[in-house]
């Protein structure tokens, strides 16, 4: 059976592009141009990905990452967004959507990334509460992500140097570990080194994203059930503390717990018992817990909305992971990684990245970090025809504060950008180039990373007053 797609974007021409794309690619697509209608899609079918716009004109993707996760858990969400939307998009990552991929959209890029996406989907062997299958706890295993612990790169700044002290020092004790950093920093990296360096490496490492977790099917996953305990248990059910059992479990996004499964979790961790759902036996856990969040823990605590018990049984040492734009020169280790990555996962074989790339690099300050960075090198070497990364395939947000120059080269941009561009956005987006360049169309041109030909005809589609 082919996979279902939702998109939603009020941009309706975009949508029915994407919708066309998509349905030749093989999967069932629905669309959806605001919240209400994607809700009302929702309720009445799954999905196995929906694609959003972050901006809809009556919600935004915000509230739907939430009413998906109170619906149906295992819904993977990529979010689009235009370039004045990328620090919106970061935080909407927090609430556990897969990615963001940012407009113009292309074709190969989001394909890629939508398999990566049901490829996350089809590894989490949790079953849907509505078709009541048996259930196993997950590993992350196979998760995009998870590859890249086979190889990641340590740095060599003042920064990296400390983070990777404290890792080594915690690593071989039984020691709870608070990681706490922005979205995209590395924790999850930083969690199975710990582990990976730890006595327990030959045990069960379990992550658990804490944030795409149903309030209601909580105590059941972090503690398992018996069959016919509740309506849709038709089997025993593992739950994540029992299979992390001699290992190590790992709580992403501890922040986003209900406050009664803080209760239930404390009560887990005091005792290092677990009594699944429905059952009168309780079960005794050896576990080591790491968590991660990049909220304010301790200002959630003061408000009452996390239990200050919790957060110090889970804080017994804690790591900060540093912004990307804190790392120094490692910015270039990891661009460098990042490219090779690419080139592997997209069989090119582009060799660097131009001095001038570099430098606008170590200026940039990646909001985003360490994810950031992976996609816009994933797009960059996607656009890039020869052996050198050059400026005009980065977006936008990485090179307005960059000087443009009239006689710099234009290189012809993937003409697939434009064919699944937003109109609604790509005015915009042509609007703001253009003021940035003080209505110089070269340098807007270059701006947009398009040929001034192209540029002109947009001038003309959209009416732009020069
Ligand atoms: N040391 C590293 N070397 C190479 N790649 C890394 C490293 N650390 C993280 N990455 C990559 O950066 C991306 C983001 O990392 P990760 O998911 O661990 O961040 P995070 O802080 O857990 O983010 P979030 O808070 O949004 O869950 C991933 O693609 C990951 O593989």
């Amino acid at each position: 059976m082919s996979q279902r797609i939702l998109v939603i974007d009020d941009d309706v021409s975009f949508c029915m592009m994407l919708k066309t794309f998509l349905t030749k690619k093989g999967f069932e697509v629905s669309s959806a141009f605001t919240f209400k209608e994607a809700e009302q899609l929702i309720l009445n079918q799954s999905f196995d990905l929906v694609l959003t716009d972050v901006r809809l004109p009556d919600d935004d993707g915000v509230s739907v990452l939430k009413f998906i996760r109170d619906t149906n858990k295992t819904t993977q969400v990529i979010l689009m967004t235009g370039y004045t939307d990328i620090k919106t998009a970061v935080s909407v990552m927090k609430l556990g959507a897969f990615d963001y991929v940012s407009k113009p959209i292309n074709s190969e890029e989001i394909l890629l990334t939508i398999h990566q996406a049901l490829k996350k989907k089809a590894n989490y062997s949790i079953v849907e509460s509505d078709n009541g299958d048996g259930e196993k706890s997950r590993k992350k295993s196979g998760d995009e992500d998870n590859n890249y612990h086979l190889s990641v790169i340590k740095g060599k700044s003042e920064k990296s140097l400390e983070l990777h002290n404290f890792i080594d020092v915690v690593a071989p004790t039984n020691i709870s570990v608070l990681i706490i950093g922005d979205s995209g920093t590395g924790k999850e990296n930083v969690a199975y080194s710990i582990h990976e360096q730890s006595k327990r490496s030959d045990k069960p490492y379990i992550a658990v994203d804490c944030g795409a977790i149903p309030k209601d099917l909580a105590a059941s996953e972090f503690f398992g059930h018996i069959k016919g305990s509740f309506t849709g248990a038709t089997t025993d059910k593992t739950g994540h503390f029992e299979a992390a059992n001699g290992g190590t479990i790992f709580l992403d996004e501890v922040g986003n717990l209900s406050y009664e499964v803080q209760v239930q979790l404390l009560r887990a961790l005091q005792e290092r018992k677990v009594k699944p759902v429905g059952s009168s036996k309780e079960i005794d856990v050896d576990i080591r817990v790491i968590a991660a969040t990049n909220e304010d823990l301790q200002k959630a605590v003061r408000e009452g909305n996390f239990r200050e018990d919790l957060y110090h049984r889970l804080n017994e040492f804690s790591i900060k992971t540093p912004r990307l734009s804190e790392r120094g020169d490692d910015i270039l280790l990891f661009a460098d990684f990042f490219l090779k990555q690419s080139n592997t996962d997209l069989e090119k074989q582009i060799l660097d990245f131009s001095e001038e790339v570099k430098e606008i690099f170590l200026r940039y300050d990646w909001p985003g970090n360490l994810r950031e960075m992976r996609n816009i090198i994933k797009r960059a070497v996607l656009l890039t025809q020869t052996d050198i990364i050059q400026k005009n395939v980065l977006p936008c947000e990485v090179i307005e504060h960059e000087n443009y120059s009239s006689d710099e080269i234009i290189h012809k941009r993937d003409e697939d950008d434009l064919k699944l561009f937003s109109s609604k956005n790509e005015e915009n987006t042509i609007r703001v180039a253009l003021e940035k360049a003080k209505y110089n169309k070269t340098k807007a041109a270059q701006i947009l990373g398009i040929d001034r030909k192209t540029l002109y005809n947009k001038i003309k589609l959209y009416e732009i007053e020069l």
